[in-house]
């Protein structure tokens, strides 16, 4: 079994869990789930965007822990807001990346940037989790659904009032493009394999439908890397481990912001 098979085989498990803890009744009553929405399709697409959706989180299947197994949200989140961030990605999922709900719901305290729900979403009842919890964008996984469970997922994702973000990393799954996703990102990083080639984003690109925002995820880890993707008419920059990986992700991800503008305003 490759490590998305073991993920998505505990996932299961999971929900299957919650749902008996936290039933649907319970999680539509949480304050959070009746709160107005953030759009990052229109974060991204605003003039001078930097378009850069920072990540919160603490480990991960190719890295092992990156931060502390105990590191809040808060020594990354804020600094994430304040420095131009167009979205933040928290990972929920405990067993592989450390993360969990609580993470997203303390996180939409903290900022007013769209909140993008990171885990592997197979059930309806996970989209009303990452309403109840905050989340403005939940995120899809072709590799892990067929094409008609992305669109199902999608169209009740859009009816709560989420964005989705469907992540493609071959050609082959260019079929699973639907209308009712607003965001396609291509993961670099081949989920069953961890091997990153920026590449990757490159090529898929053109040939994705005309009028998505496109984000490129993983393994972007200088300003450098971002420019390239940009000029290759990428509007989103999923970086998570570049800024996770410092003592303080904040300042780091101020850096990086500073660094962009510096070689932006050179060239
Ligand atoms: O830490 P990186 O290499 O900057 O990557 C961030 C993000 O793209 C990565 O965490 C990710 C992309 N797709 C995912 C799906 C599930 C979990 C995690 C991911």
């Amino acid at each position: 079994m490759n490590i998305l098979e073991k993920i998505v085989q505990q996932k299961r498990h999971e929900v299957a869990d919650r749902k008996v803890e936290r039933t649907l009744t319970e999680l539509k009553e949480r304050p959070l789930y009746a709160a107005p929405r953030r759009s990052l399709a229109y974060t991204l697409a605003l003039p001078g965007s930097t378009g850069i959706i920072a990540e919160f989180k603490r480990k991960s299947p190719s890295k092992g822990w990156i931060a502390h197994e105990l590191a809040s949200p808060r020594i990354a989140v804020p600094a994430y807001d304040q420095y131009g961030a167009a979205g933040i990605s928290i990972l929920t999922d405990a067993p592989f990346f450390g993360g969990n709900l609580s993470d997203l719901e303390e996180s939409r305290t903290m900022v007013e940037a769209p909140l993008l729900r990171k885990d592997f979403t197979i059930d309806p009842y996970q989209l009303h989790e990452a309403r109840a919890f905050g989340a403005d964008v939940i995120l899809l996984i072709a590799a892990i659904l067929e094409p008609a469970q992305v669109r199902e997922l999608a169209a009740e994702a859009k009816s709560l009032g989420l964005e989705v973000l469907l992540e493609l990393h071959g050609d082959e799954e260019l079929g699973h493009v639907c209308p009712e996703v607003d965001l396609v990102g291509i993961n670099n990083r081949n989920l069953k394999t961890f091997s990153v080639d920026l590449d990757r984003s490159v090529q898929l690109a053109k040939a994705l439908p005309a009028g998505k925002l496109k984000v490129a995820e993983s393994g972007i880890s200088s300003p450098e890397d971002l420019l390239f993707l940009k000029a290759h008419g990428f509007d989103g920059f999923l970086i998570g481990e570049r800024f996770m990986k410092e003592a303080d992700p904040g300042s780091a991800f101020a850096a990086f912001v500073g660094n962009i503008k510096k070689l932006s305003d050179e060239a």
